[in-house]
């Protein structure tokens, strides 16, 4: 059995600095990516340099059938992971009477049926190893607070919040935490470029957009041995803005 963790979207942004970093904590990395295989393979390499092992998966995390598929061959080849980190998201943002039934049903389906698609197929794989595990979702301050333009985001996001509190209470007496780290506007791809951001950084204590490895440091400390009595928590990573 390893000691791996799966980082679901880790070719960039923050899945990518939470793989780093979890690398450089000494965890052997599982990444994952959809369609950018050529960028989660110079992730792989990058962590390879850092002296840890990498291997990549493939999958749409809104593809349930998919999910199951790479997530059982992988663990029937390398074992169980002892961490999960349910990143990959996206968004669609728009007014309300403004959204199209396929911006509701993308974004509910990557974001939130994401975290069912992904760590059902795991759990029980974990819980057989007897050993402490940790699972950490990416949530949003949109998923705490909502945020305009975000009805269907801050749905899922809220939604991912409330699977993960029900989850650690099933997996506690197991040794295996479930938290989420919450992050605010975090400097990434995922960013539209007309965001108003003069406006939104008025409305952040900090007054600035949070980098990738500030999500990541969260994340890292999630996964650690000194997290071990830390569970069904929301860790927000946000300048304040709440
Ligand atoms: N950037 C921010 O301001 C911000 C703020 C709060 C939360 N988040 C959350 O952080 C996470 C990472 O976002 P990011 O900013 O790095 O964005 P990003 O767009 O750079 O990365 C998102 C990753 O998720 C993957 N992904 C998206 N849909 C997928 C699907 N259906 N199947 C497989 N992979 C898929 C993408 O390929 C990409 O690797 C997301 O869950 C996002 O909701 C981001
Ligand atoms: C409220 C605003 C700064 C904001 C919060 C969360 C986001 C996210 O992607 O989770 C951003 O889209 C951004 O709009």
């Amino acid at each position: 059995m390893t000691e791996s963790i799966l980082v679901t979207g880790s070719s960039r942004g923050i899945g990518r600095a939470i793989a780093l970093r979890l690398a450089r904590a000494g965890h052997d990395l599982v990444l994952h990516c959809r369609s950018r295989l050529d960028e989660a393979l110079a992730v792989q390499q990058e962590i390879q340099a850092l002296g840890r092992r990498a291997r990549v998966l493939q999958f749409d995390v809104a593809d349930r059938a998919a999910c199951r598929e790479r997530l059982e061959a992988d663990m029937e080849a390398h074992g169980a992971y002892y961490g999960v980190v349910c990143n990959a998201g996206l968004t669609r943002d728009g007014a309300f009477p403004a959204l199209t039934d396929n911006d509701w049903d993308e974004v509910l389906r990557t974001n939130l049926d994401g975290f069912y698609n992904v760590l059902q197929p795991v759990t029980m794989p974990m819980i057989r190893r007897r050993k402490s595990g940790r699972i950490v979702c990416i949530t949003s301050v949109s998923g705490l607070i909502g945020n305009r333009g975000q009805v269907n985001y801050s749905a899922s996001k809220a939604g991912v919040i409330g699977a993960a509190k029900a989850l650690a209470i099933e997996l506690g007496k197991r040794r295996i935490t479930v938290n989420c780290v919450a992050p605010g506007l975090i400097d990434t791809d995922m960013l539209d470029d007309t965001l108003p951001l003069e406006e939104l950084l008025k409305m952040i204590p900090a007054q600035r957009m949070g980098t990738p490895e500030e999500v990541a440091g969260a994340v890292n400390f999630l996964m650690s041995e000194e997290a071990s009595y830390i569970t069904r928590q929301v860790l927000a990573v946000n300048g304040g803005l709440c």
